[in-house]
C-alpha cells in the first residue's frame, strides 16, 4: 500500500514567508512549472500569494515533455489569462526569450513609463517554483555566469540575492516552495517520478508501479522496447509486470533495484518524452 508522501523542511516555510515580503520589490514573478507535470508542479499557495502581481508562467523541461500535451497545457494556461513561455531552460536563447516574454507581460506598465518619458527601466523579477524545476539553471542563463549551484536533486537553492543580467532584468532568487502536505497521493507520486521530491521519502516500488500504470495507459510500447518485453507483457498485472522487468534486467527478484533503474530511465529521457498530468483536446 502506497504511503502518503509528506515533505516540508523548515527552510521551505521560511522561503514562503520571505517570498511574501519580497513580492513588493518586484515588477513580475517568473513562476516555473515542470512541463511534464504542468498541474502538479504548481503550488496553490504561491498562486494565492502572487495573485495580484503580473506573472510569467515558464514551462521548463519542455524537451522531456510530450510536445502535444505541452501545446494543450500552454493553450489552457493562456486561456486562463497567463502569459506562458515553453522552455528548455538550458537553451542558449533562454535570456532573449524570457526577457521578451517578461516585456510582453508588462506591456501596459512599460507603455505608461514611456508616456512619462521613462525608457529602459530594468524589469525586477522573482523566480519561484518547486524544487528541481530549473530555477538555478534559468538564473545562470539569465545572468550568463555560474552564480547559483545547480544539481539534479531538490533543495539546493537557499539564499536570496539580487542579480543583474545583460538583458536588463534584475532578478531576486528565491528558493523553491513545495506543498506542506500532499493531500493527493497521486500528486506526490508524480513529483517523485519527475525528481521534485527527495528519493528517500517515497517507496521506489510504489513509484515504479505508478509509472507502469501510466505507460500502460499512454505509452506501452516505450516500456516493451526499453526492457525487451514480450508484446503481450501488459496482459499481466502491474506487479507481475514489474517482476517481469526485474528479471529482464537481471536483478532476479530484487524489484527495488529494478524500480530504481526505471526511475532513472524515466528521468533521463530514456523512455522518451512524457507528460504525467494529462489534458484532452
Ligand atoms: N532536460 C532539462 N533539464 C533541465 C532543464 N532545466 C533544468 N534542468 C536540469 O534539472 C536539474 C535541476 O535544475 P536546477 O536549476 O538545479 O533546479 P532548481 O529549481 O534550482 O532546484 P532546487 O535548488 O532544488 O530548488 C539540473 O540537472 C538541470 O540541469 C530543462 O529545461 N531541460
Amino acid at each position: 500500500m502506497a504511503q502518503i508522501i509528506q515533505w516540508f523542511p523548515g527552510h521551505m516555510a521560511k522561503a514562503f514567508r520571505l517570498m511574501g515580503e519580497n513580492l513588493k520589490l518586484v515588477d513580475i514573478v517568473f513562476e516555473l512549472i515542470d512541463a511534464r507535470v504542468p498541474a502538479s508542479s504548481r503550488n496553490p499557495e504561491v498562486d494565492k500569494l502572487v495573485a495580484a502581481k503580473p506573472r510569467l508562467l515558464i514551462m521548463t523541461k519542455a524537451d522531456l515533455a510530450d510536445p502535444e500535451q505541452t501545446r494543450l497545457w500552454k493553450a489552457h494556461y493562456q486561456k486562463l489569462g497567463y502569459q506562458v513561455l515553453v522552455l528548455d531552460t538550458r537553451n542558449h536563447k533562454t535570456p532573449q526569450l524570457v526577457t521578451k516574454a517578461a516585456q510582453a507581460a508588462l506591456a501596459d506598465q512599460i507603455q505608461k513609463q514611456a508616456d512619462k518619458g521613462i525608457h529602459n527601466q530594468p524589469i525586477r523579477a522573482m523566480i519561484t517554483g518547486i524544487p528541481n524545476v530549473g530555477k538555478s539553471t534559468l538564473l545562470n542563463h539569465l545572468v550568463m555566469k555560474n552564480v547559483a549551484p545547480t544539481a539534479n536533486r531538490p533543495g539546493v537553492t537557499k539564499k536570496i540575492a539580487w542579480l543583474k543580467t545583460p538583458t536588463h532584468l534584475e532578478l531576486l532568487d528565491s528558493p523553491g516552495v513545495l506543498w506542506p502536505k500532499f493531500e493527493d497521493q497521486t500528486v506526490g507520486l508524480k513529483l517523485a517520478l519527475t525528481g521534485a521530491v527527495k528519493d528517500t521519502i517515497f517507496a521506489k516500488d510504489d513509484a515504479a508501479l505508478f509509472m507502469i500504470k501510466f505507460f500502460r495507459d499512454f505509452r506501452p510500447q516505450a516500456i516493451l522496447d526499453r526492457y525487451h518485453l514480450a508484446e503481450n507483457a501488459f496482459d499481466q498485472s502491474d506487479v507481475d509486470l514489474l517482476l517481469d522487468i526485474t528479471a529482464r534486467l537481471g536483478f532476479k527478484d530484487d524489484y527495488d533495484k529494478a524500480a530504481e533503474r526505471m526511475l532513472n530511465d524515466l528521468r533521463s529521457g530514456k523512455l522518451g518524452t512524457y507528460t504525467l498530468d494529462r489534458l484532452d483536446d
